[in-house]
């Protein structure tokens, strides 16, 4: 046992999620799990197939992207995660997958409109797409730019990240978290689910009418409200 081994457990635990709920196939997508007390997160090593994860193997680094335990390489999305974990310091777990439908809204570069009350469960907002990054931003490091686009989406649709928990990144794929890992994981499968049944409703009506303004909050707030589970 390490002082890690809580996090590492709750990141393998979720990362094994991915591939049951039919979200990532071969190395694709990764879970990280933080402890804010420590100032590190456990993420999936790169490029380790799903079925040879074992909770030893997730990399602890720190909210600068730095490696603090472990042998093997983290993720190639780890500096993205620790730029969000630096500066929205309310979550805990973040999931990366390149699940369909949720890419495929991301490479058409556009948000996910609320067609329906499934959607509005999770969020009274359509599901942001972080726009491309421009040039200046791709001349940085590529995943670390990719937590600011995410940030600077959020910011410039004045969104809050506690309560849209999920995000297209434009031309990549989503991005999800939450106050544990196993919850970004369940926002990661809304997503995925949301962009299915929204991109199923514009083929059965181009024109399908977005959910009236005054049943979104409604929605939002019978899931949410005092004593809910879904606040956890
Ligand atoms: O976004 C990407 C590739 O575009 C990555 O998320 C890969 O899908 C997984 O990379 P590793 O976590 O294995 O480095």
């Amino acid at each position: 046992m390490s002082k890690y081994t809580h996090i590492q457990q709750a990141a393998y635990e979720a990362n094994m999620q991915l591939p049951k709920l039919n979200l990532v196939i071969f190395t694709f997508g990764n879970v990280s799990a933080a402890d804010r007390d420590l100032g590190v997160f456990a993420i999936k090593p790169s490029g380790v197939p799903y079925e040879d994860l074992t909770p030893a193997k997730m990399v602890i680094v720190d909210f600068e992207g730095k490696i603090v335990d472990g042998n093997l390489r983290p993720s190639s999305d780890t500096l993205t995660h620790a730029v969000l974990y630096k500066h929205w310091d309310k979550i805990n777990g973040i999931v990366h997958t390149h699940s369909t439908y949720a890419t495929a809204w991301a490479q058409a570069q556009r948000d996910i409109p609320i067609f329906g009350t499934t959607h509005a469960d999770y969020t009274t907002n359509d599901i942001p797409c972080a726009p491309p990054m421009d040039d200046e931003m791709i001349k940085g490091d590529y995943e670390y730019q990719t937590g600011f686009q995410i940030m600077n989406c959020f910011k410039d649709k004045g969104l809050s990240y506690e309560e849209t928990e999920m995000v297209l990144v434009g031309n990549h794929a989503p991005f999800s978290w939450g106050k544990t890992a196993a919850k970004a994981v369940y926002n990661s499968a809304v997503c995925e689910a949301v962009a299915k049944m929204a991109f199923l409703t514009e083929q059965i009506r181009h024109d399908s009418p977005r959910l009236k303004d005054s049943l979104i909050q409604k929605h939002f707030e019978r899931k949410h409200g005092p004593n809910s589970y879904y606040g956890q």
